[in-house]
């Protein structure tokens, strides 16, 4: 009887055995659930394909056939197609008309005036001042629209008009250079370095001017050297991948020059058109900050010169903004301004204060949070949009 039970207990555990080695293997192959879709992170090609599908195969141990998993298709990362640039800035003016409404609407309403007295003259002077136009500028201005007034005995509201505006696109020194050297030179990519005070809005123009460039066929990397605010990487990082360029980084607080050199040389060897070097801004310890722009400015030299430094200046700031800016022109050799946030204020004329007082070319102007809100700078379509005129109407 014992030896019957023992029989019956090997044949049952015989059956167990044998059932699982059956279910086994189905279960292990089962595929993995696919990962949430992100937007923008390019390195979601990678994490969505999940693991490698295996070809069918027969399991020989049991001489099942094990079905392959589900081929699970992973979608391919969203990469933006900025707009272009050509006629930005007319694109976006109704965001500057908006701001600058008070000031052209005022100006313009002064002009019209039966009688242009000494009153009248002064009511002008005083808002083009307002407008951050700055004093001298705002003489010169004045005075050269009061003379022509007298000399062509002009009063109708439309010939002033025109002559306002002639005098302001003159004032913005039209004849300026304001292209960006963003070209390679002999398969060498073309180095800009961006610069300015922290809120700026350096790391967003960073981004928008990546988006730029790729709008205009080139490839672009950016160097995170902007070390002291760890999201300031990511921030880089998220921009660039929004539009495939990608984004070199250090680990943080590592020195901004390391980051900019290798920023750099990866640029180089991967033989891209334009390299984007991020810095930081803080105003705390001036002395510090500017001793490291020197370094990351040097250190970036050792590949060859730097073809391009912006300086970002807030367009809100005012005058103010101007005396902090001119402590950047004595540490790197800026060659252009990109004008953030002009949307904001009412105080375009900015502008030309910044142009005179720093002696530098706007280049861009930031005219909204948005990726492709940032335009090349035109001095006519500037004022057109700054006075609400019609593109055409101060030529005709
Ligand atoms: N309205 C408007 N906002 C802008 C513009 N440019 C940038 N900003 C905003 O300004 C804020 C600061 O921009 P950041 O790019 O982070 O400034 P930053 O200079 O890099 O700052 P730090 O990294 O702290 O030095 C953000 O909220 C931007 O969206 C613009 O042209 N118009």
């Amino acid at each position: 009887m014992k030896e019957y039970l023992l029989v019956a207990l090997a044949l049952l555990v015989a059956l167990i055995v044998g059932g699982l080695s059956l279910v086994v293997p189905k279960l292990r192959r089962r595929p993995e659930p696919p990962l949430p879709e992100t937007e923008v992170d390019t390195r979601a090609e990678e994490d969505l394909a999940g693991p490698p599908v295996e070809a069918a195969e027969s399991d020989l141990s049991t001489g099942v056939l094990v079905e392959p998993p589900p081929v699970v298709e992973a979608p391919a990362p969203t990469i933006e197609v900025p707009e272009p640039t050509a006629g930005r800035l007319v694109r976006l003016r109704s965001r500057l008309s908006r701001s600058q409404n008070v000031f052209g609407k005022g100006l313009l309403g002064l002009l019209s005036r039966d009688h242009l007295d000494e009153d009248a003259w002064e009511e002008i002077e005083d808002s083009l001042i307002t407008a951050d136009v700055g004093l001298d500028a705002t003489r010169e201005i004045v005075d050269r629209l009061r003379e022509r007034t007298r000399v062509l005995g002009t009063r109708s509201a439309g010939e002033l008009r025109t002559l306002l505006a002639t005098e302001l696109v003159t004032a913005l020194e039209p004849e300026l250079d304001r292209s960006l050297r963003t070209a390679p030179k002999e398969g060498v990519p073309a180095v800009v370095l961006v610069v300015g005070v922290n809120g700026a809005g350096k790391t967003t123009t960073c981004g928008k001017i990546a988006r730029v460039l790729i709008a205009d066929g080139r490839t672009v990397l950016l160097g995170a050297a902007d070390t002291f605010r760890a999201a300031a990487a990511d921030q880089l990082e998220t921009w660039g991948g929004r539009v495939g360029a990608e984004t070199v980084r250090g680990p943080e607080a590592a020195d901004p020059a390391s980051v900019a050199f290798d920023a750099v040389k990866r640029g180089i060897d991967t033989t891209v058109d334009t390299v984007l070097i991020d810095t930081a801004g803080r105003l705390q310890n001036k002395i510090g900050l500017m001793d490291e722009l020197g370094k990351v400015k040097r250190v970036v030299e050792k590949h060859g010169p730097i073809d391009e430094t912006l300086l970002i200046l807030d367009a809100t700031t005012g005058q103010n903004g101007l005396e902090q800016a001119r402590v950047f022109t004595e540490v790197v050799n800026v060659t252009g301004v990109v004008l953030t946030k002009l949307d904001g204020t009412a105080k375009g004329g900015i502008v030309i204060a910044v142009q005179r007082k720093l002696g530098i070319p706007v280049k861009l102007v930031g005219l909204g949070e948005g990726p492709d809100d940032l335009a090349p700078f035109d001095p006519a379509q500037f004022v057109d949009a700054l006075l609400g005129t019609e593109p055409l109407a101060r030529d005709a």
